[in-house]
């Protein structure tokens, strides 16, 4: 595990600035924040129209569930992602839920200015942060905002001291830091030097995209070691797509490395455009349940009741409900005309029906 201090004069300057508009606090060394990205990262890749109505509905139910940084949706061009068309609507649609985090992707200053506007107006929504993003590789910066990664830079600084003037925090994305679906695998020092540019931008942490979904714990780690060299884990983040099912296991091994935030998607909504075959992100209640276990059950019988606990670290994510979450990840993908892709999540319903069931029976038998 590798704690290293902030090397660089730049980054740690850009820290002060940062300090000013702090990230949510995590209590203690063993609490672990989710960003919970399903009403953008997920819901801007639905094939079918979606209701402001409906995308409100799920961030509230989110907000309910005990999700305190929401990602609630995007202001980019509606040409290229018109899912995300209808943003301004939802945001005036959510009720705010108190010590929650929502915050709004953009892509350049006019996204910026549509935040602004909206926070200027008479009712202003609840966003306290923006995220900007770029890619470590020109082949996906090119596919996704029409940029190459420096291009895209350039454009982001302005954007980032703007938003900080204006009171915003901001956080960075890095995509495809594993591999590209344009360039084949990703050199981790690229991935390194984009992340810093950010953080010196003003951004107070960076997400490291695993877009395609193809890292592994052996590929995470090398980025890590790589990027880690320079930037002090405690500024950065996890964002792991579940396509080849190691997510949870990459968030394992972040985990040990020290990272304390990660992405998640309720029921794994999502894909990515320009990334073919991609699935959603890891589902949030398949990280809820990876990270806290059993203890989520409370009252866990057969076949568990004898076994003594077990001895591990126990991580803390606040008041996060994994029922609440289940129904929405459930709730969401019947919208969608699919099943949650969440294992954690079917479990919790399958169990939860069956004791309906039993009760059923046993209310027959009275
Ligand atoms: C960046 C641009 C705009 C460049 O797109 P462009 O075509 O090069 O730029 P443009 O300036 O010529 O704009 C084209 C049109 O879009 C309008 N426009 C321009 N900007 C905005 C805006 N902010 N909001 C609303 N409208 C906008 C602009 O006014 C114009 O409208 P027209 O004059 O043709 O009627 C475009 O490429 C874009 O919007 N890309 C966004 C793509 C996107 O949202 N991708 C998904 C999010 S990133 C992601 O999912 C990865 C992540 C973060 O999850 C991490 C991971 O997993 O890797």
């Amino acid at each position: 595990m590798k704690f290293r201090p902030v090397p660089s004069r730049q980054i740690a300057s850009c820290l002060q600035k940062t300090l000013c508009h702090p990230p949510r606090r995590l209590a203690s060394s063993n609490s672990v924040r989710i960003v919970e990205v399903g009403p953008r990262d997920g819901l801007q890749n639905e094939p079918r129209p979606i209701s402001p109505s409906i995308k409100a509905e799920l961030i509230n139910r989110l907000a309910r569930a005990g999700m305190r940084d929401i990602e609630a949706g995007s202001f980019v061009s509606p040409k290229w992602v018109p899912q995300m068309a209808g943003t301004a609507e939802v945001l005036s649609l959510v009720e705010p839920v108190a010590n929650t985090n929502y915050s709004i992707l953009v892509p350049n200053q006019k996204g910026l200015d549509g935040v602004l506007a909206l926070l200027s107006g008479n009712s202003p929504p609840p966003i306290t942060e923006i995220a900007v993003f770029t890619s470590a590789t020109d082949g996906f910066g090119k596919a996704n905002t029409n940029t190459t990664t420096s291009e895209s830079l350039a454009r982001l600084a302005p954007v980032v001291r703007s938003a900080l003037a204006a009171g915003l925090k901001v956080r960075g994305y890095v995509s495809v830091v594993i591999t590209c679906p344009y360039s084949g695998r990703v050199d981790p020092r690229r991935v390194r030097d984009v992340s810093r540019e950010l953080l010196q931008m003003g951004c107070y942490e960076v997400s490291l995209g695993d877009t395609t979904g193809t890292g592994t714990p052996a590929s995470v780690r090398a980025v890590l070691e790589e990027v880690a060299k320079d930037i002090d884990v405690n500024l950065l983040a996890g964002h792991f797509h579940d396509t080849n099912g190691t997510a949870l296991a990459n968030i394992q091994t972040a985990l040990d490395f020290g990272l304390r935030t990660f992405d998640a998607s309720v029921g794994g909504l999502g894909g990515c455009p320009y990334s073919p075959g991609a699935t959603g992100n890891v589902a949030t209640e398949d990280v809820v349940y990876g990270l806290t276990g059993e203890s989520l059950y409370g009252d866990v019988r057969e076949p568990y009741s004898d076994t003594p606990a077990i001895n591990g670290p126990v991580w803390d994510l606040g008041s996060v409900s994994l029922p609440l979450l289940a129904e929405t990840g459930a709730w969401i993908s019947g919208i969608l005309g699919r099943e949650t892709t969440s294992r954690a999540g079917k479990a919790f319903l399958a169990r939860k029906e069956r004791e309906r069931k039993l009760a059923e029976k046993a209310q027959a038998k009275l």
